[in-house]
C-alpha cells in the first residue's frame, strides 16, 4: 500500500521538483499539488507537468493533501509552515527537506504545534537551483535522514520513511543535533570552504580576470562547482547551524594551522602521511559506491563542463 495518496509540494525548485518527478514515477497514482511562491517558477511547474494542481495560494495546494512535504529554503520553513496552518486536514503529516535540522524542527513545532511532523533531509543535490534543475532519480541511492522528535507517531514516521524509500533513498533516524553536527563536518563546512577560496581568488584581482579562468583545470575548477550553489539556500544553513558549523569550523583552522607549520618547517612526513590518510577516505567512500555519479552527470549536462 502507498504511504500516501495526495501529497502537496509547497517549494517547486531543485528539490520541490525532483521529489515531484521522482512520485510520478514510483508513485503514478499518487495525487500532486504544488505551489511555489515565485510566479515565474509556479509557470514553468505547469509547462513541465510537474504537479497535477498548480495553486496560485500556498492554502488551497494544501487543503486535501495527507502529506506536505516543505521545499523551501531553510529560514522559510517555520513561516510557511504557519501561512498554512489553518488550510491543512487535521490528519497530515508534514515534512521538509531542510539541510539543517534543530532549528528547523523548533520553528516548525512554534508554527504548528497541534500538527504530526517528520522533518527529513535528502543528502542528494546539485549546485543548481530552480524546477528545470530537478531530476526523477536525484535521490536513487542516497540517505534520507528523519529527524523526528523523541516523541513522534511510529507510524508517522514509518510511512515518511517508506515515501523516501519509494524515491529510491536509504532512511536513516537520526536526532536533530546529531544530523547538524555530522553534516556541519560533511556538507556545510566543505560549502563554506569553497566560498572562501573562490572569494579569496576572485580578490587577487590580477590574476581574476584571465588566468584563474584559464587555468581553473586545477583543484580550483572543484571549488567552483560547489561554491555556484544557491546563495539564499546557503546564507540559512549557515544561519541556522550556526553552532555546529563554529565548532568545526574552530578544528578546521586549527588543523589549516598545522598544515602552514608543516609547510613552513618543510615537514614533508606530516604532510605526507595526512595525505595518505585523505587518500584513504576518497577510496572507502568509492568503495562503498557513496562517490559522486551525479558530479558526472552535472558535467555531462554542463555548458561549462
Ligand atoms: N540544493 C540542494 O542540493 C539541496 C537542498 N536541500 C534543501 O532543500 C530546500 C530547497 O532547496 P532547493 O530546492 O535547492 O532550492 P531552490 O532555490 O531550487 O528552490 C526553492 C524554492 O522555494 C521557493 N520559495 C521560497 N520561499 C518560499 C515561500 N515562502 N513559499 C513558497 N515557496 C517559496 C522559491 O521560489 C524556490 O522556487 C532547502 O531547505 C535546502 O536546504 C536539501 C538537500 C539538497
Ligand atoms: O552539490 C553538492 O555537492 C552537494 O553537496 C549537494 C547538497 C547540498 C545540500 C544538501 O543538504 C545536500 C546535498
Amino acid at each position: 500500500m502507498l504511504p500516501f495518496a495526495r501529497v502537496a509540494i509547497v517549494g517547486l525548485g531543485l528539490i520541490g521538483s525532483s521529489v515531484a518527478r521522482a512520485v510520478r514515477q514510483s508513485m503514478p497514482t499518487v495525487r500532486l499539488s504544488g505551489y511555489d511562491a515565485d510566479p515565474a517558477v509556479r509557470d514553468t511547474a505547469i509547462r513541465l507537468g510537474l504537479v497535477d494542481d498548480v495553486a496560485d495560494q500556498a492554502g488551497a495546494a494544501v487543503t486535501d493533501a495527507d502529506l506536505v512535504v516543505l521545499c523551501v529554503p531553510v529560514g522559510a520553513i517555520g513561516a510557511v509552515a504557519g501561512d498554512l496552518a489553518a488550510d491543512m486536514p487535521a490528519d497530515v503529516i508534514v515534512t521538509d527537506v531542510g539541510s539543517c535540522k534543530t532549528e528547523v524542527a523548533r520553528a516548525l513545532a512554534e508554527a504548528i504545534p497541534t500538527v504530526t511532523v517528520v522533518p527529513a533531509h535528502p543528502v542528494a543535490g546539485t549546485e543548481r537551483s530552480g524546477p528545470e534543475a530537478g531530476f526523477a532519480t536525484l535521490f536513487a541511492g542516497r540517505w534520507c535522514i528523519l529527524t523526528p522528535a523523541a516523541d513522534a507517531e511510529p507510524l508517522a514516521v514509518a510511512r515518511v520513511g517508506e515515501f523516501w524509500r519509494r524515491l529510491g533513498a536509504d532512511v536513516e533516524v537520526m536526532t536533530p543535533e546529531h544530523h547538524d553536527r555530522v553534516l556541519a563536518v560533511t556538507s556545510h563546512l566543505p560549502h563554506l570552504i569553497a566560498y572562501s577560496i573562490v572569494g579569496t581568488a576572485s580578490d587577487l584581482e590580477a590574476v581574476t580576470e584571465s588566468e584563474v579562468i584559464k587555468y581553473s583545470a586545477g583543484g580550483f575548477r572543484d571549488f567552483t562547482r560547489i561554491a555556484a550553489s544557491d546563495p539564499t539556500m546557503w546564507r540559512d544553513v549557515f544561519l541556522s547551524n550556526r553552532e555546529a558549523v563554529l565548532e568545526m569550523l574552530g578544528r578546521f583552522s586549527e588543523d589549516l594551522a598545522q598544515l602552514q607549520r608543516a609547510i613552513r618547517w618543510g615537514d614533508g612526513d606530516a604532510l605526507f602521511d595526512l595525505f595518505t590518510r585523505t587518500r584513504a577516505i576518497r577510496r572507502s567512500i568509492v568503495e562503498q559506491g557513496q562517490d559522486d555519479a551525479r558530479e558526472d552527470f552535472g558535467r555531462s549536462h554542463d555548458p561549462a563542463g
